[in-house]
């Protein structure tokens, strides 16, 4: 049975230091049944769904929108839905997310214009706030902001498309913020899957996404079993320092 957050609760943070939860990101599944393929994923034990969405402008592809957020609120009800909003003006799709049942909306900090102004305004419409950071953005762009956000998500591979190879140089990013903000909801996303997850889990990321690696294993449920057992010794080590 799936730990799945319930719709609207907290993703990583209760009260006793960040969770590892596994989030698998939908983008390479069949688009075509994203509901069947959603719920495939949460029976398997997914923590909530990561939703990349694309607009061929901030990144040279094109995915969904609010319109399917809605329609699939309606077949999966109770999951956490994790917007990954790889859009220009961010500003734009806060409200129609929010009122598409989005949990948590999660903005490109190099798409951001006022990035307090996004902060508030994601808040509120009642979504936890995660702002990304591309893989050429340096951290400490992002830091002047954890305090006012729910989770910095480091990207581990350029943003736009699934299925590419894991960047493990960005663990100095997850390692420098788990170790300056030990309450931080961390997520790591592109490449990610079992073959890696230690590198995340020893930097101390805690929200896991993984696309390619879930979508396509013939056991879903084990590879999530795996990468949240690793992901929870890596948190332990970062308890004791
Ligand atoms: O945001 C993105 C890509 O831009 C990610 O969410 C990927 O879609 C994850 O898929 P894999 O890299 O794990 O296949
Ligand atoms: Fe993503």
């Amino acid at each position: 049975m799936s730990s799945v957050m319930s719709h609207k609760m907290a993703a990583g943070n209760c009260g006793d230091g960040p969770r590892a939860l596994i989030g698998p990101s939908i983008l390479n599944a069949d688009l075509a049944d994203l509901a069947a393929e959603s719920n495939r994923l949460l029976d398997a034990g997914a923590d909530y769904l990561h939703l990349d969405v694309m607009d061929g402008h901030f990144v040279p592809n094109l995915t969904i929108g609010h319109p399917v957020i809605k329609c699939l609120r309606r077949r999966v009800p109770a999951a956490f839905f994790d917007m990954h909003m790889m859009v220009e003006r961010p500003e734009r799709w806060v409200q129609p997310m929010a009122d598409a049942g989005a949990d948590q909306y999660t903005f490109h900090v190099e798409a951001a214009g006022d990035v307090a102004a996004m902060v508030r305004h994601v808040r509120e419409a009642g979504m936890r706030v995660g702002v990304a950071l591309k893989p050429g953005t340096a951290v400490d762009v992002v830091t002047p902001w954890v305090d006012r956000v729910d989770m910095v998500l480091v990207m581990t591979v350029e943003p736009g498309f699934g299925g590419q190879s894991f960047m493990a140089d960005m663990m100095a990013k997850v390692r420098y913020l788990r170790e300056n903000f030990k309450d931080l909801d961390i997520e790591v996303d592109g490449g990610v899957g079992p073959v890696n997850i230690d590198a995340c889990a020893d930097a101390g990321a805690n929200m896991i996404v993984s696309g390619t690696a879930l979508v396509t294993s013939s056991d879903p449920a084990q590879a999530m079993m795996t990468m949240r057992t690793s992901v929870t010794r890596g948190l332990d080590a970062f308890k004791k320092v």
